[in-house]
């Protein structure tokens, strides 16, 4: 134990981070500082520094967003009792009931909404909110929350161990923040089901997968509240080898794809959309990414029946060719125009989207998912997010680089087309040089199509292009780059598109837009694994400690 806790101390000295310091076993990250009286006890990562800053930044624009609209609310709410007042003393009867004694004083929004109280009119509000962090550990994260998020009112710092409990409470104290952190000893889901509807913020940062606590969450959050939820788990949700485990867990089977990260989000997302469902809650995805070792999403809880509808149709299983990985999606439902003029109608898809056989290649498909079809991130929410990253004090954001450049490509993914390739990939199936990317894109774009990068990958692209485009650029590179067609196997993938005429027209003249603006920022936009010991965290008790932060590769 001693040894172990010698060697977590050499190893966080050795290894802090520009605002993490530490002294003996104190730890400061952000603003918070944390003791250890033992670090084989209670958990701490250093390396998910990025996620906790990036979440006091996004709970922070969700907050700001939420302050927003019920300023809005309340004025519009205004206006309309004004313009009542105005039509009533015109017509010589009283003013309306709702009528505010002052209506150039403060005005507090409608009392049936407890959580508009202290909304003003001239923009401004005080307006708190409330989070739970389910699984706390040490509680430097809801440490955190408290003394960096304006407003926020309450946060419920829980664990299911006492070691862990007395570690909050110490903390706690040691930071000034007993007026808002309150330590709790509970099991999550127990405390989650005690409190149905009331936190407006929900913070589940497992070991592993978060799957045990979805359906106690998606009750537990607020109207419009904020799910923040990690897992780790990257073997079963983006590797080939569970996809049993992965249906059981996530309600999707995983696939060997390149895209394999972003499929991982999509099938948390998945789950977390038909735990809700199930309680007329429907979700809306805020930022959803993949990060390092482990998938991070930011999700909206509405209890709204009428979109949960729409779960239907934003549901997809993926086909993918074992041959030259080119896929396709089949939702799970549509809509079309109700017989009422201006309704909708949801009914059954039509498919398969594919032959028995690859189009391309003559391959068969395997089948994964269903995962979330629907959009990633909302885009309104990354632009306000990425504001306020730029205003954050790198001193207290060691990672604010980081995020700035995760939000720079995030803002730039195509929102409707799930997944992407790489072209590197691509042209192995043809056993052909690789064009560069911003040969490859330009063709796209000069032929009309969209094309982006993704946050989840490096290198790669997503398209609105059809993949019998994306084979005629490779045909087409391949007769200005011949390759060795004795690296080619006959009845292999590559032989059979190759075989194939190139049957549009592809033009590789440079476009500036092939460059996407998000490189030429020059933030950190994707990491590298820095050590062997990259990654989740043992629990407490059974690991060695030695995770770090680490150097970049943009
Ligand atoms: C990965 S750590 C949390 C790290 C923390 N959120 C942070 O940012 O530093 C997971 C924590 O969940 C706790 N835990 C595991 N199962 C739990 C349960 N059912 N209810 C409450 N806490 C639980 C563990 O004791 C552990 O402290
Ligand atoms: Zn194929």
């Amino acid at each position: 134990m001693l040894k172990n806790y010698r060697a977590f101390l050499g190893t966080v000295r050795n290894f802090t981070t520009a605002n993490m310091s530490v002294n003996g076993a104190k730890v400061t990250e952000g603003s918070a500082t944390i003791l250890f009286n033992d670090p084989d006890e209670v958990f701490y990562n250093p390396v998910q520094q990025f996620n906790r800053d990036l979440s006091t930044t996004a709970i922070r624009t969700w907050a700001e967003s939420r302050d927003e609209k019920a300023v809005l609310k309340a004025k519009h709410r205004q206006e309309i009792i004004e313009a009542l007042d105005k039509k009533n003393e015109n017509e010589g009867k009283g003013k309306s009931e709702n009528s505010s004694p002052s209506r150039s004083e403060e005005t507090t929004a409608p009392a049936e909404n407890e959580k508009n109280k202290g909304t003003k009119t001239d923009g401004s509000s005080n307006v708190g909110f409330n989070i739970l962090e389910a699984l706390s550990a040490t509680g430097l994260r809801a440490i955190r929350y408290a003394k960096e998020l304006p407003n926020v009112k309450k946060i419920l710092a829980n664990d299911l161990l006492a070691r862990a409990v007395d570690a909050i409470d110490a903390n706690v104290k040691r930071n000034d923040v007993a007026h808002i952190v309150v330590p709790n000893k509970g099991d999550a889901n127990a405390v989650m089901h005690s409190f149905k509807n009331q936190y407006d913020v929900i913070d589940l940062d497992p070991y592993g997968t978060a799957t045990p606590f979805l359906d106690s969450a998606v009750q537990s959050v607020a109207n419009n509240g904020l799910l923040c939820i990690t897992c780790t788990d990257s073997a079963v949700l983006a590797g080939n080898a569970y996809p049993e485990k992965c249906f059981s867990n996530y309600g999707g089977t995983s696939l060997r794809s390149d895209f394999c990260h972003e499929q991982a989000v999509r099938h948390l997302l998945y789950a977390i959309a038909m735990a809700a469902a199930k309680y007329g809650r429907a979700i809306k995805p805020m930022l959803s990414l993949s990060v390092d070792f482990y998938f991070r999403v930011f999700v909206q809880v509405e209890t709204k029946p009428a979109l949960v509808k729409d779960l239907h149709r934003q549901s997809a299983i993926i086909y993918q060719c074992s041959g030259c990985g080119s896929n396709a999606l089949q939702y799970m439902g549509k809509t079309v125009p109700g017989r009422i003029p201006g309704s909708t109608k949801y009914t059954n898809a039509t498919g398969p989207p594919v032959s028995a056989k690859c189009e391309h290649c003559g391959y068969v498909h395997h089948v994964g998912g269903p995962v979330w079809g629907g959009p990633l991130h909302d885009a309104e929410f990354v632009e306000r997010m990425r504001k306020i990253a730029e205003g954050l004090d790198e001193k207290t954001y060691g990672t604010k680089r980081r995020i700035l450049g995760m939000l720079a490509v995030v803002a730039e993914e195509l929102p409707d087309k799930p997944f992407y390739f790489v072209i590197s990939q691509i042209a192995s199936v043809l056993r052909a040089q690789s064009p560069p990317q911003n040969t490859f894109v330009s063709a796209l774009l000069n032929a009309g199509y969209r094309a982006s990068g993704s946050h989840a990958k490096s290198n790669a692209i997503k398209t609105d292009a059809p993949w019998s485009y994306i084979w005629d650029i490779m045909r087409a590179w391949v007769a200005e780059h011949p390759v060795n067609s004795s690296n080619v196997k006959p009845n292999s993938a590559g032989s059979m598109i190759l075989k194939k005429e190139c049957s549009s027209k592809v033009d590789f003249t440079l476009q500036p837009g092939a460059e996407f603006s998000s490189k030429k920022a020059g933030y950190t936009r994707y990491q590298m694994n820095p050590t062997e010991n990259w990654g989740p965290k043992a629990k407490a008790g059974k690991r060695k400690i030695a995770d770090t932060e680490g150097q970049t590769k943009e």
